[in-house]
């Protein structure tokens, strides 16, 4: 049975004091539903602070980006020593990080590595274009992000990933995939590409989220996909009642 998990992405939005304040609103909202793994990923500014108003909760934080390198020159990055304190994940390959910063399939591989070397769980964005899903290369495209993306990565390393199909024409646009569309990439072709890299017993365990316009009145057609095992949220995160709302649904449809 894999534990479903919600991750909020919070984007560039919300200042340090905001940030602090939503935790501190949010973390009680969520307390009861811990059936459900419950992620917030605030920017990287405000993701000291909100670590520390989280301590004591079992919310986890996520940064949304990481490096592969531990120090070096490379001017408005991240490495992964300088967040291993304060985050259990790192959202790695979202589609706005390799459209506007050109993060490439082979980066997304090397910090997906990093990370699991200094003990951060990896999130890793896969989706297709609007033009790639019209073409009717998703399953192919998508199944190569995967494949790209876990080169290298042991089996015993694997139950630690999480992968998070985003279709792009649905991230911020109000038009999310069917729950069946969801379901058929998620279960038809990541599960299927992890099942032909890792086995099946390795491959059921690792957890696989939808993401892109999840919302309170979609969110239970998702969550009763059986291969979808959580949702990666954007602006539904930025909510105190609406991120409550959709953990709450994941309680639900999941059962405890
Ligand atoms: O990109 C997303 C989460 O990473 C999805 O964003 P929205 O939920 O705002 O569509």
């Amino acid at each position: 049975m894999r534990t479903p998990i919600i991750a909020g992405n919070w984007k560039m939005n919300k200042t340090l004091p905001e940030s602090v304040a939503f935790v501190k609103e949010l973390a009680p909202a969520l307390a009861p539903y811990t059936s459900v793994e419950r992620v917030v990923g605030p920017t990287y500014v405000a993701l000291a602070a909100v670590s520390e108003a989280l301590s004591g909760t079992d919310i986890a934080v996520s940064s949304q980006g990481i490096h592969w390198e531990d120090e070096g020159a490379y001017t408005s990055q991240i490495a992964p020593v300088m967040i291993q304190d304060l985050v259990t994940y790192a959202i790695i390959g979202h589609s706005e990080c390799r459209a506007y910063l050109g993060e490439t399939d082979e980066e997304v591989n090397k910090k997906a590595r990093a990370a699991l070397a200094h003990g951060i769980k990896p999130i890793i964005a896969v989706g297709e274009s609007l033009e790639q899903n019209e073409a009717g290369e998703t399953s192919s495209f998508v199944g190569g992000q995967v494949r790209a993306a876990l080169e290298g990565i042991s089996a015993e390393d694997m139950p630690k990933v999480v992968i998070a199909y985003e279709p792009i024409w649905a991230i911020g646009t109000g038009k999310s995939a069917s729950g069946e569309i969801a379901q058929n990439i998620i279960g038809g072709t990541i599960r299927a590409v992890l099942i032909d890299l890792y086995g099946d017993e390795v491959a059921q365990k690792i957890r696989i989220q939808y993401g892109g316009s999840v919302k309170p009145d979609n969110m239970a057609e998702y969550m009763s996909q059986p291969d979808v095992d959580g949702a990666l949220v954007g602006g539904a995160s930025l909510k105190v009642d609406a991120f409550t709302e959709l953990v709450k649904i994941a309680a639900e449809v999941k059962g405890a």
